[in-house]
């Protein structure tokens, strides 16, 4: 299997309090890794570090055959805003911005495939209403149809289906099952483990550290998944100061 990110020791702090800890391991290019844990785990912290919204050293977190700048990356819906007065097809352009450049215009072509899109999420008609509009389901559907647009062969998401209606999470599930045949990388945080068990051949199990990472199957063991929930437990009364080594701590939060 081809290594398309490498992990060395990441370690990232927020104000020198530890949000993951010595995380050292390989995604693998053209599967679909889940990454899983307890609330507070480090899961989006590590995604944010891969994309570079926190910064990472090079030697930390390593690309192969990949530029940092061509990952698809879809955030948290908490971190979205919805009050921007864009159309329905203009926010699946968005995706298209790196070929077309901010001032580019927008070329037929690319509203074909914008509109393409809309028709492959189950949007079709939908172009001119406003975002704001949407249920959200249906503006989770549109940030799908904006990441067919950017065509990335490595596609980052974070919680994708929280607070999502049963049919659009299955529709979307549908369309990570395809991404993955046309051999692009997914790498997704997620909660539920039937999702996981049923889509993703790969998983990171988190707790600060690495509790597990390999395929789904060994990965998702009661004796991880306990092993993480008491490890949790324990991160209130002795969350603290990072001694263990002395890895550059990460300041400022994003
Ligand atoms: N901007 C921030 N400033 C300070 N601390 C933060 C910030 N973001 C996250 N943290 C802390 O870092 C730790 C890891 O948070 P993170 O959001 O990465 O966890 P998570 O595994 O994604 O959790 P969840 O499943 O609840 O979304 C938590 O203790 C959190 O409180």
């Amino acid at each position: 299997m081809k290594p398309v990110i490498s992990l060395h020791n990441v370690t990232l702090s927020y104000h020198r309090h530890p949000a993951v800890h010595h995380v050292s391991g390989t995604f693998h290019a053209g599967e679909a890794t889940a990454i899983i844990g307890p609330n507070g785990a480090g899961k989006s912290t590590l995604l944010k570090a891969i994309v570079g919204l926190i910064p990472a050293s090079d030697s930390m977190v390593q690309f192969h055959g990949i530029a940092k700048k061509d990952i698809a990356f879809l955030p948290q819906a908490a971190n979205i805003d919805r009050t921007f007065p864009i159309s329905v097809l203009d926010a699946v352009l968005l995706g298209n911005w790196r070929k077309s450049g901010w001032f580019g215009g927008v070329s037929k072509t690319a509203r074909a495939e914008a509109e393409a899109a809309l028709i492959k999420v189950g949007l079709e008609g939908f172009g001119p209403r406003h975002i704001g509009s949407l249920s959200s389901g249906q503006f989770q559907r549109v940030l799908f149809a904006r990441i067919l647009l950017q065509n990335s062969p490595l596609i980052l998401l974070d919680e994708p289906f929280t607070a999502i209606d049963a049919r659009t999470t299955q529709d979307l599930l549908h369309l990570i099952d395809h991404w993955r045949y046309e051999g692009r990388t997914i790498i997704s945080v997620l909660h539920d483990y039937e999702q996981v068990k049923n889509h993703f051949s790969e998983s990171l199990l988190m707790a600060k550290e690495c509790i597990a990472w390999g395929p789904t199957t060994e990965v998702l063991t009661k004796a991880n998944l306990q092993k993480a929930n008491a490890m949790a437990e324990n991160w209130i009364e002795n969350a603290a100061v990072c001694h263990r080594d002395e890895q550059p701590q990460v300041e400022g939060a994003h």
